[in-house]
Order: C-alpha cells, then structure tokens, then sequence
C-alpha cells in the first residue's frame, strides 16, 4: 500500500545555471506543493501503514529549512531545481522514514518531478 501525505512550501529561488536571458536566472516565488509517498504493509489492528501525523512530523525540520525562505541560500541547494529539491528531501528523510518510497515536487501547476531514491 503507498499512502501519501501532501505540503505547501511558499519558497523563493532561482537557477544560476541556465542559459543566458533563461527566465528562471532571476529570483521568482512558487508554491512548491511537495507530496511524500510512504510504502508499507497494512496493519492488521491499525489499519494503516503508518499514521499521517508521524509523515508530517518527520518532515517538519525539513519544512522549517524550505518554507519562506530562498532556496539559494540553503545548504546544498544551490542549484534549486526540482529535481534537486526531491533529492536534498530524500536524502535528509529517508534516515528517519525507512518507509519513504517516493518524493514528488510540483514546482508550478504543469511542472515537476518524481524521485524514487
Ligand atoms: N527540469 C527542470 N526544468 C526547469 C526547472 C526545473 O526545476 N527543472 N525549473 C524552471 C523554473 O524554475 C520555472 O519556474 C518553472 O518552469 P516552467 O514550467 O517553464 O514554468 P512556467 O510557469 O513558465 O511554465 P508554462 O507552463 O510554460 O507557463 C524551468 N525549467
Ligand atoms: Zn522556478
């Protein structure tokens, strides 16, 4: 069973790397939406894989780190695309969330990516 558990991420960032006269060299905003898959057997007495609220508060330093603040200036973005978004989340979470199977960013409405580690 995968379940998933979805936030916002109200971020600023821009891309030092592309081309110039690219868009995206100058510093913009986006409502990240980051979704976090966790896959795992279901419990017979639980009923779940694991509680919504254990996936959130694993998260919450991360989320501390990324909301409203510019992604540029956090350790280890400094490229902030979303692929390398997914994978700075993937590599801090998935210590503490052995269960983690997935990382999806949507950077905008019609852009993003999935990372499976
Ligand atoms: N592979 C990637 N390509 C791009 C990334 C990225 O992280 N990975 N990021 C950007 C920009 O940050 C940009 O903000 C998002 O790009 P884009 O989808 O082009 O944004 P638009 O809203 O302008 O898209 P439209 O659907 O065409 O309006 C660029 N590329
Ligand atoms: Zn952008």
């Amino acid at each position: 069973m995968d379940i998933f558990k979805t936030f916002t991420l109200e971020s600023a960032h821009r891309l030092p790397n592309v081309p110039p006269g690219h868009k995206c060299a100058r510093m913009h905003g986006h409502s990240f939406r980051v979704d976090l898959h966790v896959s795992g057997e279901v419990g017979q007495d639980s009923g779940w894989v694991m509680d919504f609220a254990d996936i959130k508060a694993a998260f919450q330093p991360l989320f501390e780190q990324l909301d409203h603040h510019c992604l540029n200036d956090v350790p280890g973005l400094e490229n902030p695309t979303s692929e390398r978004l997914a994978m700075w989340i993937w590599e801090r979470l998935k210590p503490g969330l052995p269960l983690l199977s997935e990382v999806t960013v949507h950077e905008t409405c019609t852009s993003g990516c999935r990372y499976r580690g």
